[in-house]
C-alpha cells in the first residue's frame, strides 16, 4: 500500500484564486475564527517585543561605556519586563492558533468523514481506498501544522523582516547596504543547499521504506519463502537495497559536510564582515557608539535567520493550499441520497417482487467494458433465483446494481412494480440483505457484529438470530459468549462461523429481498451443513437471489438463470435446464457432479 509522506505533498501555486480557495477553510472554523484574528494581535505584539530586544541590548552595552550604572539597571530591568511580556505574548499566540487550528480540523475531520461514508460504489471502485486514506492523513497533517505553527511563523518572521530593516536604516543607512548586499545571498544560498541536503534525506527515507517492504513481504509470506527455499533470493534482494542505502546516505553526509564549511566560511564571515564595516564607521564616527554596532549585528542576525526560514515556510504553504485543495475536492464529491441520522420512522416494508427488463451496465470505471447486456428476469415474492455462470460473467454485479451501488446504462430494475431509483435510497437497501461470499466482521463483540443488522433489537431478539443461524453453540462455546471480542484484536472466527453470524445479522435485519453470495463456496462439508440448515431458515418467507458456484445447493430453486459473458443464456428449473441438449449449465452440472 502506498504511503504518503508530507514530504510527497504537492504544492500548489499561491495566487489570489488558490489563496481564495484555501481560505474556504475558515468556514469550518465556525465559530473559532475569532480565535486566529486574536492569535494575529499577540502574534504582532511577540514580534514588536522581539524587535525591541536588540536596540535595548546596544543600550545596555552603551552604559559599558559611558559607566552609567543607573541608566544599565533602567535597562537590565526593561529587558526583564519585555522578556516576560513576550513570554505572554507568545504563550497566548501559540494557545490561540492551535486552539483555533483543533478545532477546525475536527470540524473538516468530521465533515470529510461523512462525506466519504455517503460517497457511491462507483467512487470508490474507482480510488485504492489504502491510499485514499493515507493521503487524507497526510493532508490533514499538512494543514495541521501548517495552520497551528507555519502562518504564524511565517507572518512573524516576515514583520521581523521588514521591522529589522527599518531600524537597521536608521542606526547607519550606509552599513543596512552593505549588509542588504550581502546577508539576503548567503542565506538565499544556504536555503537551496539545505534543499538539495533534504532531498537526499528523503532519498535515503525512500529507500529505507523500500527496504521495510521487502522485509514486511518475506516475514508475511514466509512459509512461501521457505516452502521456495528462496531464502537466499531475499537475502540477495535486501542486502542491494542496504547497499542503495548507505551509498546515498554517505553522498548526502558529504553534501551535509560541504554545507557546514559553506557556513562557517560564508556566513560566519559575513558576520565577521559586518562586524569589521561597522566599527571602521564607528571609528569614523559615521554610527554612534559600540552600542548601536551590537544593536546592528544582532538585528542583522535576526534577519539572517529569518530569511532562511521564510523560504522553506513558503513551501510549507504552497503545500498546504495544495492539501487543501484535495481536501474540498473530496467534501465537494456528490454523495448518495443517505440521511446518515439513525431512522426516526420504521422502514416500510416492501414484498419483495423483483424484476430486471433489459438491463444494460458498464462499471463507470471501464465504460467501454458492457458487462451485462440486456439482462431480463422475473422474481416472484418468496422465490428462490439462483443465478450461475463463469467466473467474470457478471453475477456480482447484479445484486450490486440490486443494491443501487452503481446506476444501470439503460433498461429498468423494478421492486414490487416499482423502478428502484423511485424509491428513497435508505428504504430501498433497508428492505434487502446480502450474506457476502467474503463476510467482514467489525472489531466488537459478537453481540455488536449480529446487532449491526438491527441497532435496536432486543438480548431475547439477539440470541433467537444467533440460535436461528446456527451460532448460538459455538458463540456459547467462547468463555466470553456474546461479549467475545473479534476481529484483529479479538477471536479468529471460521469462514463458516462468520458467516453464521452474517446470517443471523440478516435475520435480525429481517429483509423483504435476500442476496447470497457464494455463501458456501468455501466450506468443508460439516461448516457446509450448519451454514446450508441457516439459510434454508433466513430464506423463508422473502425472496432470494443466490449467486452459487455449486450447483448442489440451488437445485431446488424456484428458477436458475445460466449467466454467459453479461448476458442470460439459458433460464429454468434444475430439471429443465438438464434437459437441455448442450446447454452451459448441463456441462457444468455434469463436470461438477463427475467431480464429486
Ligand atoms: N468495480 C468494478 N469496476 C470495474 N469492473 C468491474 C468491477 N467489478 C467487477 N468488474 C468486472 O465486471 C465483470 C463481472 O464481474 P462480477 O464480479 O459481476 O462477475 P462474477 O460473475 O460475479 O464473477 P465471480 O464468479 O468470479 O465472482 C468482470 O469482468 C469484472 O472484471
Amino acid at each position: 500500500m502506498a504511503r504518503f509522506q508530507e514530504n510527497d505533498l504537492p504544492k500548489a501555486k499561491l495566487n489570489s484564486n488558490s489563496l481564495q480557495k484555501a481560505l474556504r477553510i475558515f468556514k469550518y472554523a465556525k465559530n473559532h475564527k475569532w480565535k486566529f484574528f486574536l492569535g494575529l494581535i499577540f502574534l504582532f505584539l511577540t514580534s514588536a517585543t522581539a524587535l525591541a530586544f536588540p536596540k535595548l541590548m546596544g543600550m545596555l552595552v552603551d552604559c559599558v561605556t559611558n559607566k552609567d550604572l543607573s541608566k544599565a539597571n533602567e535597562i537590565a530591568l526593561g529587558l526583564m519586563v519585555i522578556l516576560g511580556l513576550q513570554a505572554i505574548f507568545s504563550f497566548f499566540r501559540i494557545s490561540l492558533f492551535v486552539n483555533f487550528t483543533e478545532n477546525s480540523l475536527s470540524n473538516i475531520r468530521f465533515a470529510l468523514y461523512e462525506n466519504l461514508i455517503k460517497l457511491p460504489m462507483s467512487f470508490y471502485s474507482q480510488k485504492r481506498v489504502g491510499e485514499l486514506n493515507s493521503r487524507i492523513s497526510a493532508d490533514i497533517s499538512q494543514l495541521q501544522d501548517t495552520f497551528s505553527t507555519t502562518i504564524a511563523e511565517f507572518l512573524r518572521q516576515f514583520i521581523l523582516i521588514i521591522g529589522g530593516f527599518v531600524i537597521l536604516g536608521s542606526i547607519s543607512p550606509k552599513l543596512t547596504l552593505m549588509m542588504l548586499a550581502i546577508v539576503p545571498i548567503v542565506a538565499v544560498a544556504a536555503v537551496i543547499f539545505g534543499r538539495f541536503i533534504r532531498k537526499y534525506g528523503k532519498k535515503t527515507q525512500d529507500k529505507v521504506a523500500e527496504s521495510q517492504v521487502i522485509v514486511e513481504e518475506t516475514l508475511q509470506g514466509i512459509s512461501n519463502v521457505k516452502a521456495f527455499a528462496n531464502e537466499w533470493y531475499e537475502i540477495q534482494r535486501y542486502k542491494n537495497k542496504i547497499r542503495e542505502i548507505v551509498k546515498i546516505a554517505i553522498k548526502g553526509g558529504q553534501y551535509r559536510g560541504y554545507f557546514a564549511s559553506f557556513i562557517i566560511l560564508c556566513l560566519f564571515g559575513c558576520v565577521v564582515a559586518v562586524v569589521w564595516y561597522g566599527i571602521t564607521l564607528t571609528i569614523k564616527g559615521e554610527v554612534e557608539g559600540v552600542g548601536d554596532l551590537i544593536s546592528f549585528v544582532l538585528y542583522t542576525t535576526f534577519i539572517g535567520a529569518s530569511f532562511g526560514g521564510i523560504a522553506e515556510m513558503y513551501a510549507q504553504i504552497q503545500k498546504a493550499v495544495g492539501a487543501t485543495e484535495r481536501v474540498f475536492e473530496l467534501l465537494e464529491e456528490t454523495p448518495e441520497e443517505i440521511n446518515a441520522k439513525p431512522r426516526l420512522s420504521a422502514v416500510e416494508k416492501i414484498k419483495g417482487n423483483v424484476a430486471f427488463n433489459n438491463v444494460a451496465f458498464s462499471y463507470p470505471s471501464r465504460k467501454e467494458v458492457q458487462v451485462l447486456k440486456d439482462v431480463n428476469f422475473n422474481a416472484e415474492f418468496g422465490q428462490k433465483i439462483a443465478i450461475v455462470g463463469p467466473s467474470g460473467a457478471g453475477k456480482s454485479t447484479i445484486s450490486s446494481l440490486l443494491l443501487r451501488f452503481y446506476d444501470i446504462t439503460s433498461g429498468e430494475i423494478l421492486v414490487d412494480g416499482k423502478n428502484i431509483y423511485d424509491y428513497d435510497l435508505e428504504n430501498l437497501r433497508g428492505n434487502m440483505s446480502i450474506v457476502p461470499q467474503d463476510v467482514i466482521l467489525f472489531g466488537g463483540t459478537i453481540r455488536e457484529n449480529i446487532a449491526y443488522g438491527n441497532p435496536n433489537a432486543s438480548e431475547e431478539e439477539i440470541i433467537a438470530a444467533a440460535k436461528q443461524a446456527n451460532a448460538f453453540n459455538f458463540v456459547d462455546g467462547f468463555p466470553e459468549k456474546f461479549e467475545t471480542l473479534v476481529g484483529e484484536r479479538g477471536v479468529k472466527l471460521s469462514g463458516g462461523q462468520r458467516q453464521r453470524i452474517a446470517i443471523a445479522r440478516a435475520l435480525l435485519k429481517n429483509p423483504s429481498i435476500l442476496i447470497l453470495d457464494e455463501a458456501t463456496s468455501s466450506l468443508d462439508s460439516e461448516s457446509e451443513k450448519l451454514v446450508q440448515e441457516a439459510l434454508e431458515v433466513l430464506m423463508e418467507g422473502r425472496t432470494s437471489i443466490i449467486i452459487a458456484h455449486r450447483l448442489s445447493t440451488i437445485r431446488n430453486a424456484d428458477k436458475i438463470l445460466v449467466l454467459d459473458n453479461g448476458r442470460i443464456s439459458e433460464e429454468g428449473t434444475h430439471q429443465e435446464l438438464i434437459n437441455l441438449e448442450n446447454g452451459i449449465y448441463k456441462n457444468l452440472s455434469n463436470l461438477q457432479f463427475s467431480n464429486s
